[in-house]
């Protein structure tokens, strides 16, 4: 097999989705009620104990029988029989909807989306043309022209659907078009038509799944709509016409609207609830591959399909980075933001990373986290943690990563704590997700956790918001987070810089105790050289996105090798910001 087809097989969503709908106990409800309306329609001629256009005129609205389960409707014909043929119509003309719907909409929001240019543009002003019309009011007017048809009105409307679908699908094109396995099928000579649908539709058919359950549910409701007025076929048995004769005599036979309501409300609740249950789904597994991080996650899977093995280091070395380069895509191409970085941690060590503002180093760090912002990636290079090669992990095995075997602190601690959940919740949730233990242990250990981290009062930071709290207890309360899995990595970016100066000595202390205690390693993102005295074993020094400099503290402290980093020793030395260095190629001089 070819790496190009290779690449979109090595995610299955529609499994992943289905498999989350059987999961869930709503999601089976759901299934189990279409399931039971589908075979409803298809065997209504079998199961059905009357033929839907009997009469009998004893039983017009007359109560329920041993022949008429359900009792009968205006015209004496069997409710119950009806219901069955009516699931059949109702169903089919949701199916000729959404058909419609889905065909025009996906294939040209494939073509425009893969192919943009001109047809993108016609295609865009036609769909945007069609949204802006009211679909009852043509509908009305379709009726008019077309006769009572079912089955036509439905076609109409999925033409008035089809927008939704063509705006989804282009969208989600315009997202995986420039994926490397796309670039890996188009350079292994397949057609575009065959890129397309073996590539392309495969990776997205997910979200087009959920808009189809979703919009079924919405054809269901508008065609019922339309027959509720009046405008449907009265020789045809339809949910909505039966709803229509049960309403009119809603004095006389009071239980016969129940009947077509609950088949029309169950079946579209169930549509909606099938589509939100797949929705979730997606959402929690980062869009099973359509988030801007999880696409840069396949991205590098299907990078990793065509890269030799990495060489693995040593065992006492947690991680090992190689010539990393991170870019984001901008209209004027790739703009690296790392480039070529190469770096080693021992287990146990403190590596500092320093630089000036703009450097690279929060970028390094966040690969490592597999959390680069939307439309960055890893280019290419290797990011080794204790075996592993983090870039060509998907985004689901990075997820188990994070948290438990990665610990991040970030720079600022009150935009890091969710403003409308105590601080409490916020650390007992990713305890009991990830380490699997009760709500009552949880809580034991984050009370400890918060003792041991400093709070003079644990109980009362345990039921606190966190506006209730200082930025050196949020921050206190955010290493306490970190830690609580035992991670094995932890890096903090910028962990003080936010904290006032008699703060930011506690907390680094903090941190060296802590990495001691939890036996884990520790990389410090940080501008300020103090801190990496005080804190680091070894250090690296950034500048536009290289490693200029890597040693221990000491010797770099004592014998700085590169312009950049005197430069930088200096500019700390005098307690001020670091001017921007020149390199000394451009001025000739060298410091
Ligand atoms: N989302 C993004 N899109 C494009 N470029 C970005 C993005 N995020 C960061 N960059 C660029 O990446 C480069 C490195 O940024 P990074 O955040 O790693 O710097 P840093 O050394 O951590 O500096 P600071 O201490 O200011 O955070 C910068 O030039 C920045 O403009």
């Amino acid at each position: 097999m070819s790496t190009a087809a290779a690449a979109p097989a090595a995610t299955n969503p529609t499994k992943g989705a289905l498999k989350a709908v059987l999961r869930s106990p709503l999601g089976i409800a759901a299934s189990l009620v279409l399931v039971v309306m589908v075979l409803a329609a298809v065997l209504a001629p079998f199961v059905a104990p009357n033929n839907p256009g009997n009469v009998r005129l004893d039983m017009m609205n007359g109560a329920a029988d041993t022949s008429y389960w359900l009792g009968g409707d205006s015209g004496g014909r069997d409710i119950f029989s009806r219901l069955l043929f009516a699931a059949r119509n109702t169903l089919l003309g949701a199916l000729v909807a959404v058909g419609v719907a889905t065909i025009l909409g996906v294939t040209t929001g494939l073509i425009a989306g893969y192919f943009g240019k001109a047809f993108d543009f016609i295609a865009g002003w036609v769909s945007d043309a069609l949204m802006a019309l009211p679909s009852l009011i043509v509908l009305l007017a379709f009726f008019k022209v077309l006769g009572s048809s079912v089955y036509l009105s439905m076609a109409v409307f999925g033409v008035m659907l089809a927008p939704g679908f063509f705006r989804l699908t282009r969208n989600l094109v315009m997202g995986v078009k420039n994926e490397l396995y796309v670039d890996a099928a188009r350079v292994s000579g397949l057609s575009d038509a065959r890129i397309i649908a073996r590539h392309i539709l495969l990776v997205i058919r997910a979200p087009i799944v959920i808009q189809i359950a979703i919009v079924s549910g919405v054809a269901i409701v508008i065609q019922s709509g339309l027959e509720f007025l009046g405008l449907g076929d009265p020789r045809t048995p339809t949910w909505g016409g039966m709803l229509q004769d049960a309403f009119a005599n809603i004095y006389v036979a009071p239980t016969s609207i129940l009947w077509p309501g609950l088949a029309i409300s169950l079946t579209v609740a169930s549509l909606v609830l099938l589509g939100n249950t797949m929705r979730d789904w997606m959402q929690k597994s980062s869009s099973g591959g359509h988030g801007a991080r999880a696409r840069a996650r396949k991205l590098a899977a299907s990078r990793a399909l065509t890269q030799k093995p990495v060489a693995l280091p040593p065992a006492d070395t947690i991680l090992r980075i190689s010539d990393l380069v991170v870019g984001y895509d901008t209209p004027s191409g790739l703009k690296e933001v790392v480039k070529g970085v190469s770096l080693e941690l021992k287990r146990g060590e403190t590596l500092g990373l320093v630089g000036e503002s703009g450097s690279g180093k929060t970028q390094t760090a966040f690969s490592v986290l597999g959390l680069l912002s939307s439309g960055g990636r890893v280019v290419s290079g290797s990011i080794v943690f204790d075996g592993q090669d983090l870039t060509s992990l998907d985004e689901a095995s990075m997820h188990k990563l994070r948290g438990k075997r990665l610990a991040y602190v970030p720079q600022e601690p009150m935009s890091n704590l969710d403003p409308a959940f105590r601080i409490g919740f916020q650390l007992v949730e990713p305890m009991r997700t990830v380490l699997g233990i009760s709500e009552a242990e949880a809580k034991k250990r984050a009370l400890a956790l918060l003792a041991r981290v400093g709070l003079p009062d644990p109980m009362r930071a345990f039921n606190a918001y966190p506006h209730e709290i200082s930025g050196g207890m949020a921050q206190r309360v955010l290493i306490a987070g970190a830690v609580s899995c035992n991670p094995d990595l932890l890096i903090a970016d910028e962990p003080t810089t936010a904290l006032d100066v008699t703060v930011q000595a506690e907390v680094l202390k903090l941190l060296r105790d802590l990495k001691e205690e939890f036996h884990m390693s520790v990389i410090l993102v940080t501008h300020n050289f103090g801190v990496v005295a005080d804190s680091c074993d070894r250090v690296a020094v950034m500048r536009d996105g290289r490693v200029v400099e890597a040693s221990d503290v000491t010797n770099l402290f004592t014998n700085p090798q590169h312009d950049y980093t005197r430069m930088l020793l200096g500019s700390t030395l005098e307690n001020s910001t670091p001017p921007a260095y020149v390199p000394p190629s451009s001025t000739g001089v060298a410091a």
